[in-house]
């Protein structure tokens, strides 16, 4: 079957803007990109006039809550709301329950998203059994079962023994290390950064070291066993310092950064408010200038959500008991659109790559780039409507946003995955 998706706007890296293009799409792949608009024909057609048309987003950090917290998420409404954001590819954490952390536990998330799934699923397999850090999990089996990297997101790896024999099993198998920087001695407690914020509600605050200081450990065992090590959201100055030096020395080191670590700060909680706690939590201001920093010079690779969707039951039992995390899939492009490249600071090009190529890159996927050959994984994007955030029109489970009420701009608006479209926006 042939599908012609027409008049789309297509950013050019040469030029610095967008073209016109026409994209022919067979069997699921990118057939041809032409200027020439099509012959009539039989063929569908996808009117992208007015549109951006980029490569499908990449997300390699999410929860799908799946199995075992579907009151949270599931599989099938987790993928919805990725493909509602944009997203065609996303890669799963694996603090489920049962943790991710047998090959039948991979086995099920794979099956089910290729049942329900509206856009292609990567799990990740955990570190350590149940997460516990006392016992790794059989790497080899897990690899083979389809789980593309190692993870105990939620919990950094206390033990810096068990990360080096984790990292050095990884790296015999070709497979990265995505860690949860997080040392539990120095956070005990606590639920903000330490900061402005915590002062003013005399709270204890989480320090930044107890992020940065399992980065610094972490660099020092992947330069010991050469595997690939790779950050989870990075949200302090001190963090990003160790990975720049680390990726001067050639070390094997490579991060990600969340939106909200981008756009907030703790200085921007506006009060004891559940919708603003999440791991790690919003830092200073000048943390947020470092992540800034970091993402342009390339020191931090790529955007991602940390999707992280809790039931308004759980997220209503106040600032202390509420669990941590945020929703993410529904506003990521249309907020940092909004604040970096409508405002000049960004080229669309930048934004889109740190969203698409740079992920690919980094993770070896065949995808996120819109060229002859590559997957039919798209996405239209209509870049002037502005609208406010409404979390009551989210498709995820999860309303648990910060974000209610901002009046943003850059929202998807069709989601094509391998040539199917899996979302479009009702006109
Ligand atoms: N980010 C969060 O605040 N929460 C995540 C765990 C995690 O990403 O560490 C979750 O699973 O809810
Ligand atoms: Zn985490
Ligand atoms: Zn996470």
């Amino acid at each position: 079957m042939t599908t012609w998706i027409i008049n789309g706007k297509i950013w050019n890296e040469a030029s610095g803007g967008t073209e016109l293009m026409h994209v022919r799409v067979e069997e699921g792949r990118i057939a041809e990109i032409t200027s020439e608009a099509p012959a009539s024909g039989d063929y569908e057609v996808v009117d992208a006039t007015g549109k951006l048309l980029a490569p499908g987003l990449i997300d390699m950090h999410v929860h799908l809550r799946d199995p075992g917290f579907e009151h949270k998420e599931d599989i099938a409404t987790g993928t919805l709301s990725a493909a509602k954001g944009g997203f065609t590819t996303i890669a799963c954490m694996p603090n489920t329950r049962p943790v991710t952390d047998t090959p039948e536990t991979v086995s099920y998330i794979l099956d089910k998203a290729q049942r329900e799934g509206a856009v292609k699923v990567l799990p990740y397999a955990a570190i350590t059994k149940n997460e516990l850090g006392r016992e790794l999990t059989d790497f080899e089996a897990l690899k083979a079962a389809g789980a593309i990297g190692f993870t105990d997101d939620g919990v950094g790896v206390q033990s810096a023994q068990m990360m080096k024999d984790a990292m050095a099993l990884a790296q015999s198998l070709d497979r990265p290390i995505i860690a949860h920087c997080e040392d539990d001695s120095l956070v005990v407690g606590g639920f903000v950064s330490e900061g402005e914020f915590a002062r003013r509600h005399g709270l204890k605050g989480i320090p930044n070291e107890s992020e940065a200081i399992h980065v610094g450990r972490d660099i020092l065992l992947a330069e010991a066993t050469g595997a690939h090590y790779h950050v989870c959201h990075v949200s302090t100055e001190q963090s990003v310092r160790l990975i720049r030096l680390a990726k001067q020395l050639g070390i094997r080191v490579t991060a990600e950064v969340c939106p909200h670590h981008l756009l907030l700060s703790d200085e921007d909680i506006p009060g004891m408010d559940p919708n603003w706690k999440m791991n790690p939590p919003l830092r200073t201001p000048r943390d947020v200038e470092a992540m800034i920093g970091a993402i342009e010079d390339g020191t931090i690779d790529m955007v991602v959500t940390d999707h992280a969707p809790h039931s308004a039951e759980e997220k209503g039992r106040g600032m202390e008991l509420a669990p941590f995390g945020i929703v993410g899939f529904e506003t990521a492009f249309p907020l940092l659109y909004s604040r970096f490249v409508a405002t000049g600071r960004w080229s669309l090009g930048f934004l889109l790559r740190r969203m698409t190529s740079d992920p690919a890159r980094v993770f070896g996927l065949d995808s996120g780039r819109l060229e002859p050959d590559a997957p039919a994984d798209l996405t239209l994007i209509d870049l002037d409507e502005e609208r406010a955030v409404d979390p009551e029109t989210f498709v995820s489970k999860g309303k648990n946003t910060p974000f209610g009420g901002w009046k943003l701009q850059g929202w998807p608006v069709l989601t094509m995955v391998g040539g199917r479209v899996v979302w479009r926006e009702a006109q």
